[in-house]
């Protein structure tokens, strides 16, 4: 008897282990590790995942497996071990790590049915369950008593596939072919037999005798102009057959996209690929920071990287970030590699993700380009991992299992030995660092492949509109270049920096903004209590009255939307033609999209919106890019958010010029002398780095310190308090001397859906046993967590300090 160690599908702590069940014997050799089945547990029957199959269990009575769910594995041997990474590393469940390594269909859904693909001979047993049919739900074969491993020589062989039914019903979209059910010479006689009448049946007859292949049936109605019902009476009459054709939902139209060639390299891009081509024909594992300037073509060494990778006959996994996955993006991939890749991003439906994830699975693709989770594509051949715009904080994952994409790379790329490559025009200080000391190595592409200088950036003192007497959220300058662009008939860029409004308190004379004094981080403005506080220390204040430093009464908080500054536009520059991008807008399926390709239809003469337009974009007739504030997300209670604001400067800056027409940028900010804005106008990412480098040194902020960020919510705030403060203690009591613990605070978002929440943060060098310190304490809480609707979130690794 073979015993299987399975994951159960019970998220609770005490449950966090394998549990042994032996194998029924007509399961026998037909469980492998990665399979989901079904199992008893206490009174229900729960899915787990079989991570091993050993000869004999330590326990003396084993309840046995009920079925399996797949026929082959989920999962495969690599993923198996990187849950169990994934699980360790983030301080998760094991079955949530897993879990959140499949699509959605496979999650829940537990239906699935048997298609017949091989007109050929099945075994007897077989033919007779299908009988005729295409498809049999899977409970006919297991109620059928035919030995699992007759089918699964079937599935090896490719004759019947297993699909499983996605809760909406549509997992497969099948397209109906029909084709003569005899030989030709049949059909011929059968014609002649036909009633002279029977007009429309010998038409279609006719076609079938001239063009015996299969054929879809709305093609064929349409071609013959024919009815469905004289194909019917055909079908009938045994004449002609129907077979349903599985078709992927496919959401491009691969046929439409135009093919493109590998560009011969600039020199830089030449020098950047070199030690990558090599990595990868040596099999190496390494990491690259591609740091390149916006338009400086590092997506064309992507390409020419995967080419090889493909040429030794592995696969690629591309990451960018969700909001970047325009058809833009998957047209360059598609152009290069065609239906060779799969695409997977959120605006899919649960069907068409699946139908992705499957050409992965069965190795129909070489190539996926992916938002987040597109990470875990179940390829067992990877010749290269890259991570598009590094720098985005969209590859944190914000739920369980808390984890960065930029880790999970590096744990795969040293399973498969193979490089990955990090690429930005503003890497993260983390990584940057990282290649300062030669962890990773660096390339760079300092030029852009126009040959063409970055536009030329503008700083407008928004102080100074006001003291003129400008109330308006347009400067001067800014009103007059809108209108020289338009003249020309070019199109401007105009970003509102949305992020981060209404949060923080600023001088409109002075543009001073209040900060904590102990963590050099702006105060929030709590609306209910009119008070300032900090949520790393808990300092606050009453919100003041008067600027504390020009004692103005013009000091408060911001609140301003894309739809109001639409309107102020339309006043101020009437004959303007204006898309408004932002939340509203886009928030129907390919809306997105629809707004872009207007844009890039010259349609608009300007294009509005928030954040979501500030990358990737590449439009050869946008001359001139406005920001309208670059300061909003300047003050967030965020230690990243100098980099942020940087990083956001840089990109959307980025958009202008990009062809023939030259560029330029106009940036409005009432903090001119920050240095994040001063040098983001400059491009000078080296001064950048260091001085912000300096700041998170004298702050303890990564990358000079790890942080590890413990939410403690409850409905009750004594409790939350009191439990978080425990926390505290005990870690105090476990970590060394130079780790400093910060709290019980509360957390900046301080009640959600009336539920208390408090906050503890360690900010540690060189601490191995972390994990296990954290999650011993975290267990101890487990009956209040069971019973006492009790939670506590550990983020390993945490970037939204709410
Ligand atoms: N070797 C080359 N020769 C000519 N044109 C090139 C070359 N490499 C890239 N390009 C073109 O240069 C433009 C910018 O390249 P690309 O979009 O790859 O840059 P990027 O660094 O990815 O930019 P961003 O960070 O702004 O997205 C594109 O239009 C691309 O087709
Ligand atoms: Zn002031
Ligand atoms: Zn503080």
């Amino acid at each position: 008897m073979s015993v299987a160690k399975v994951i159960v599908d019970v998220p609770a702590k005490q449950i966090n282990q394998t549990f042994d069940y032996s194998i029924p014997s007509k399961l026998e050799h037909v469980i492998t590790p990665g399979m989901r089945v079904t199992v008893p547990f206490g009174p229900r029957k729960v899915m787990g995942f079989v991570l091993q199959i050993v000869p004999e269990s330590s326990f003396a009575k084993l309840k046995s497996i009920t079925d399996v769910l797949d026929l082959t594995p989920v999962l495969t041997d690599e993923l198996l071990k990187l849950g169990q990474w994934l699980a360790e590393e983030t301080i998760s469940l094991y079955i949530t790590a897993y879990q959140v390594m499949l699509p959605q269909a496979l999650k829940s859904q537990y239906k699935k049915e048997l298609v017949r693909l091989t007109d050929g001979e099945l075994t007897p047993d077989l033919e007779s369950l299908f009988a005729g049919r295409d498809v049999v739900t899977y409970e006919e074969f297991t109620q059928s008593m035919i030995p699992y491993h007759q089918l699964l020589k079937a599935i090896h062989r490719g004759d019947i596939q297993v699909d499983y039914l996605v809760k909406s019903r549509i997992t497969k979209k099948t397209e109906t072919m029909i084709k003569p059910a005899i030989a030709n010479h049949l059909l011929e006689e059968a014609y002649l037999d036909m009633p002279k009448q029977a007009k429309k049946q010998r038409e279609l007859l006719t076609y079938f005798i001239q063009n015996p292949e299969a054929i879809k049936k709305k093609q064929l109605m349409s071609k013959v102009n024919t009815s469905a019902s004289t194909v019917k009476t055909l079908l009938q009459k045994g004449l002609l057959t129907s077979n349903k054709l599985e078709v992927y939902r496919n959401p491009y139209n691969d046929n439409a996209i135009q093919r493109t060639a590998s560009l011969p390299l600039t020199i830089q891009q030449e020098q950047a690929i070199i030690p990558i081509k090599q990595a990868i024909a040596e099999k190496i594992h390494d990491v690259f920071l591609l740091h390149g300037v916006t338009g400086s073509g590092k997506t064309e060494i992507y390409l020419q990287a995967i080419e090889d990778v493909i040429k030794e006959g592995k696969e690629a996994i591309v990451l960018v970030p969700e909001i970047s996955l325009t058809p833009q993006m998957v047209h360059r991939f598609k152009g290069r590699f065609g239906s060779d890749v799969a695409v997977m991003h959120s605006a899919l439906s649960s069907g068409e993700k699946y139908d992705e994830w499957r050409k992965i699975y069965r190795k129909e693709v070489k190539v996926v380009v992916g938002a987040r989770s597109a990470i875990f594509a179940p390829f067992e051949n990877l010749g290269i991992i890259i991570i598009d715009e590094e720098h985005e904080t969209s590859y944190k994952q914000e739920d369980q299992p808390r984890y960065h994409a930029r880790d999970v790379a590096i744990e795969r790329g040293k399973n498969h030995q193979c490089p990955v490559i990090l690429g930005s025009a503003t890497p993260t200080l983390e990584s940057y660092a990282r290649a300062n000391k030669d962890v990773y190595k660096l390339a760079t592409l300092s030029k852009r492949t126009n040959e063409k200088d970055m536009p030329e950036v503008e700083i407008v003192d928004m102080r100074n509109e006001l003291h003129q007497g400008n109330r308006t959220m347009f400067s001067r300058k800014l009103k007059e270049k809108i209108e020289a662009c338009l003249q020309k008939k070019e199109q401007v860029v105009l970003m509102l920096n949305r992020r981060g409004y209404s949060t923080f308190v600023m001088c409109r004379d002075c543009g001073h903004v209040k900060e904590c004094p102990h963590c050099d981080i702006a105060l929030t403005y709590h609306k209910n209590s009119n008070r300032l506080k900090c949520h790393y220390c808990s300092y606050e204040e009453p919100m003041p009255t008067v600027c504390p430093e020009c004692s103005s009464d013009l000091i408060r908080y911001f609140g301003t939307g894309t739809q109001r500054v639409e309107e102020a536009l339309t006043q101020l520059i009437p004959e303007a033609s204006i898309i408004r991008m932002d939340v509203d807008t886009t928030r129907r399926k390919g809306a997105h999209e629809k707004l872009l390709n207007k844009f890039g239809r010259g349609e608009a003469d300007i294009l509005l919106g928030t954040q979501m337009i500030a990358k990737g974009l590449d439009f050869e007739n946008v001359t001139l890019v406005g920001v309208l504030t670059a300061d909003s997300m300047l003050h967030l209670p965020d230690f990243r958010s100098s980099e942020k604001t940087f990083q956001l400067l840089t990109q959307v800056s980025g958009r202008a010029g990009r062809h023939e027409l030259p560029g330029e940028v106009i940036v409005q900010t009432y903090t001119p002398d920050h240095y994040s804005i001063e040098l983001a106008s400059t491009y000078n990412f080296t001064d950048f780095y260091l001085k912000e480098m300096a700041m998170r040194k004298t702050f303890h902020y990564p990358p000079y310190v790890f942080l590890a960020l413990i939410t403690v919510s409850h409905p009750n705030q004594v409790k939350v308090v009191q439990t978080t403060q425990k926390i505290v203690q005990s870690l105090l009591a476990s970590v060394k001397e130079d780790t400093i613990i910060l709290g019980p605070t509360p957390s900046p978002m301080a009640r959600i859906k009336d539920r208390y929440r408090y906050q503890c943060m360690v900010k540690y060098k060189n601490e191995p046993n972390l994990r296990n310190i954290i999650r011993n304490i975290v267990n101890q809480f487990d009956d209040d967590i069971q019973k006492d609707d009790l939670l506590i979130a550990v983020d390993m690794q945490p970037y939204q300090m709410m």
